[in-house]
C-alpha cells in the first residue's frame, strides 16, 4: 500500500500525464446571488493521474461538492479549465458533455445511489445499455471484481450498506471510466466496511488505471490513498498530517 504523500495540490504528479486523468486549471465558480454569492471555488489547480486515488478533505461548504461537480461536468467554472482524458470540457456542447460523462467518468455516491427494483447484475446492465455497450455485455467479472459476484440476483433492499456501495463501485466502472469521482462513500458506514469499501476503490484506480478522487470526512480511510490535498474557503492547498 502507498503511504499518503503530502504534496501541494496540483504539485504531485502534474505534468506527467499531460492528456489523461483529470486536469483542472485556475478553475474559478461563484454561487448564488448579490449579498448570498459565494466564492466557492478560488483559482483551484488540481492533476490527478490515471491510476492515483486522491482524497479532498475539508470543513463544510468549503468547496469540495463544487470541484466534483466541474470534474464530472455536472456544473462549469466561470473560468480556468477543466480537462478529462485530454478532453477540455468547455469545449462540449450540452448534448456531447452528457454523453462523454457516461463513457468517461463514473459517480459514486454516499449510499451507493443503486435504483430500488433492480438486482446488482441489472444495475450494471442498465448504465451499459445507457453509454451504448456492447449488445452481449456480462456484469458478473465486475460485479466478481468487487466481490458481488454471489450477489447478482439481489436488489438494493436485499444489500447491506457495504455491498450496496461495492455495486456502486462497480456500476461507476460499467463503462471503462477513467474517472471516477467518489463523494462520501462511508458515511454510512461502520469502520470495517468503511476500509474495505476505501480498500477496493484504491485498488480497483490501480489495477483499471482510474484516476480516482474522493470527497470525505472520515480520516480513518486516508492511508489507503496515495495522496490527500485539503479544501479551505474554495482553495486547494496542504492538509493536516494524518494521525
Ligand atoms: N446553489 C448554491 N447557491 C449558493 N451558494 C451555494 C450553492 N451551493 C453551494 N453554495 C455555497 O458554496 C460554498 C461551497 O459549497 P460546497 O457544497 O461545494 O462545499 P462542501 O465543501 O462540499 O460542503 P459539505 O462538506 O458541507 O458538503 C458554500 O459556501 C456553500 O454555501
Amino acid at each position: 500500500m502507498t503511504n499518503p504523500t503530502l504534496s501541494a495540490a496540483g504539485a504531485g504528479l502534474a505534468g506527467t500525464h499531460l492528456g489523461t486523468g483529470l486536469s483542472i486549471r485556475h478553475a474559478v465558480m461563484e454561487l448564488g446571488d448579490g449579498d448570498t454569492r459565494v466564492r466557492a471555488l478560488d483559482d483551484v489547480s488540481l492533476d490527478v493521474a490515471p491510476g492515483e486515488f486522491l482524497a479532498i478533505v475539508g470543513p463544510s461548504g468549503s468547496g469540495k461538492s463544487s470541484l466534483l461537480a466541474i470534474a464530472g461536468a455536472l456544473a462549469s467554472p466561470d473560468s480556468g479549465t477543466v480537462t478529462v482524458n485530454g478532453q477540455d470540457l468547455s469545449r462540449l456542447s450540452q448534448g456531447k458533455r452528457a454523453a462523454f460523462r457516461l463513457a468517461n467518468i463514473g459517480f459514486v455516491f454516499q449510499s451507493g445511489n443503486l435504483i430500488p427494483a433492480l438486482t446488482a447484475a441489472d444495475q450494471l446492465r442498465l448504465v451499459n445499455r445507457l453509454a451504448g455497450g456492447p449488445k452481449r455485455f456480462d456484469p458478473m467479472a465486475l460485479l466478481d471484481s468487487v466481490g458481488m459476484a454471489h450477489r447478482a440476483a439481489n436488489r438494493p433492499g436485499q444489500l447491506s450498506g457495504g455491498e450496496r456501495q461495492r455495486v456502486g463501485i462497480a456500476r461507476a466502472l460499467v463503462s471503462g471510466a477513467k474517472l471516477l469521482l467518489v463523494d462520501e462513500p462511508t458515511a454510512s458506514l461502520d469502520r470495517a466496511r468503511s476500509r474495505e469499501v476505501v480498500e477496493l476503490l484504491a485498488r480497483q484506480s490501480r489495477e483499471h488505471g482510474v484516476a480516482t478522487v474522493m470527497v470525505t470526512h472520515d480520516h480513518d480511510v486516508l492511508g489507503h490513498c496515495d495522496r490527500i490535498v485539503e479544501m479551505v474557503d474554495g482553495r486547494l492547498g496542504l492538509p493536516a498530517p494524518v494521525s
